[in-house]
């Protein structure tokens, strides 16, 4: 009898030790400072509700424990990096973890890329990188014309249906010529986004009904900040007539137009982890705020051990708004690319399309050159302003977007 009480209790007070090292509280589990969890389950999910947004949660976690932190996804200890040195430590790790996006699964499947690693998912982002041009601007451009001057146009919307159009003919071809299958698409695209953004750590945003996505975002934001900068806009339309003169926008061309290329979008003919080609646009709109890998063994990060397995996420948003680095971070300014300007900052302080496994974003060249069609067919055609007394106000969920509608008027250049 008494051997019985012995083993009961030796094996509860060896349950008792392993529950209380491996409760999400114990700081035995890491040495890499971060907040408690708020709860067991719901880890930190409660401050990143209160702080607004995971952007929002992060950019406040950098600034009280500093690059690296630790944070409880839900029970699950997680780490955030936020500075150019420690991206350099993961560049090189490809698979991305399940447990960040997992709420999405129902709605993407479980075959969808964000969730496919290794080898398989090598192979096909490099099928994505291969696939994806079109001349869908010259049609805005013809609708735009029609617009009584001074009428109220909704930016989003419109850059919305056709960034979808062109992603929907780039991928699938001539079967999406057609305005009325792209609206049905379009329907179901939208039910999907605006499910996946509330499943964004179960309702942390607002889902809007409005469903977008970031190549139309960037032409927003984009279009947002011409507008809102006029002289930026008179000096790009004095570029672009000057350097192309009848020609549109096309590989030959676009590196010669410095203020597009090289200031407000970043060249898409050239490589995207060169510390020269960096932008005002994504920077300042923080388009992306966040990448996410998985350890893919155990190592060390920025002094602390992180065993494999580990969730990290890469908050390139909190980097692209680090004062240390973009000094006044939520001033839209152009010249901070100046060549001079790029020099005094250190490689991998931009990276908005991701960075890390080459799995860098396989749209982004794409979303580039697409944009700076329009941008230049839109800046030659017309002077974009924006309507009195607006304001933007930011909203960071998966992507940022602008929170509710911008309303712009146009006038003709000619
Ligand atoms: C300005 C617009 C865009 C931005 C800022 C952007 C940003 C990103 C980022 C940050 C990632 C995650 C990379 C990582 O995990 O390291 C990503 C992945 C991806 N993007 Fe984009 N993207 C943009 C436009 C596009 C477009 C237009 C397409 C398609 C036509 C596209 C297709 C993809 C795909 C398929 C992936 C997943 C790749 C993989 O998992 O291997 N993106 N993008």
């Amino acid at each position: 009898m008494l051997q019985f009480v012995v083993f009961a209790v030796t094996i509860i007070i060896v349950l008792v030790a392993a529950v209380i090292f491996l409760l999400p509280g114990s700081k035995k589990i890491t040495t890499i400072p971060g907040p408690d969890p708020v709860d067991f389950l719901e880890g930190n999910f409660p401050d990143i509700q209160a702080a607004g947004s995971l952007h929002e949660f992060l950019v406040e976690l950098h600034q009280t424990y500093g690059p690296i932190a630790s944070l409880w996804w839900g029970p699950r200890l997680t780490v955030s990096i936020a500075s150019p040195e420690l991206f350099k430590e993961q560049s090189k790790v490809f698979d991305r973890p399940g447990c960040i996006y997992e709420q999405f699964k129902p709605l993407l499947g479980e075959d969808s890329i964000l969730f496919t690693n290794g080898l398989e998912g090598r192979k096909r982002h490099t099928a994505y990188s291969k696939c994806y041009s079109s001349t869908l601007s010259k049609e805005l451009i013809a609708k735009w014309s029609a617009v009584p001057a001074n009428d109220h146009i909704p930016l989003r919307r419109y850059m919305f249906a056709f960034s979808i159009k062109t992603v929907l003919q780039a991928s699938f071809g001539s079967y999406f010529n057609d305005d009325k299958t792209i609206y049905k698409l379009r329907q179901a695209y939208d039910f999907v986004w605006s499910e996946m953004e509330n499943r964004l750590l179960g309702g942390i945003t607002e889902a809007s009904r409005e469903s977008l996505d970031r190549f139309d975002q960037l032409l927003t934001w984009a279009l947002y900040f011409l507008a809102s900068h006029q002289d930026v806009q008179d000096q790009l339309f004095e570029e672009l007539n000057m350097v192309l003169g009848d020609k549109d926008v096309e590989p030959e061309n676009y590196n010669d137009l410095n203020l597009m290329a090289n200031d407000l979008l970043l060249s898409p003919t050239s490589d995207p982890e060169s510390p020269e080609n960096e932008d005002e646009t994504l920077r300042c709109s923080v388009l992306s705020p966040f990448a996410a890998r998985v350890q893919d063994v155990d190592t060390e990060l920025g002094g602390h051990r992180v065993p494999a397995g580990t969730p990290v996420i890469q908050a390139v948003g909190v980097v692209l708004k680090d004062p240390e680095i973009y000094p006044d971070p939520d001033r839209f300014d152009p010249d901070r690319f100046s060549d001079e300007m790029k020099k005094t900052r250190p490689n991998l302080s931009f990276e908005p399309f991701g960075f890390a496994g080459k799995r860098i974003c396989p749209g982004y060249q794409f979303a580039l050159a697409e944009s700076a069609v329009l941008l230049a067919a839109i800046i030659r055609s017309f002077k974009v302003k924006l309507i009195d007394d607006q304001v933007v106000v930011p909203e960071h969920g998966l992507l940022t977007k602008p929170k509710e509608e911008i309303w712009i008027t146009l006038s003709k250049r000619k």
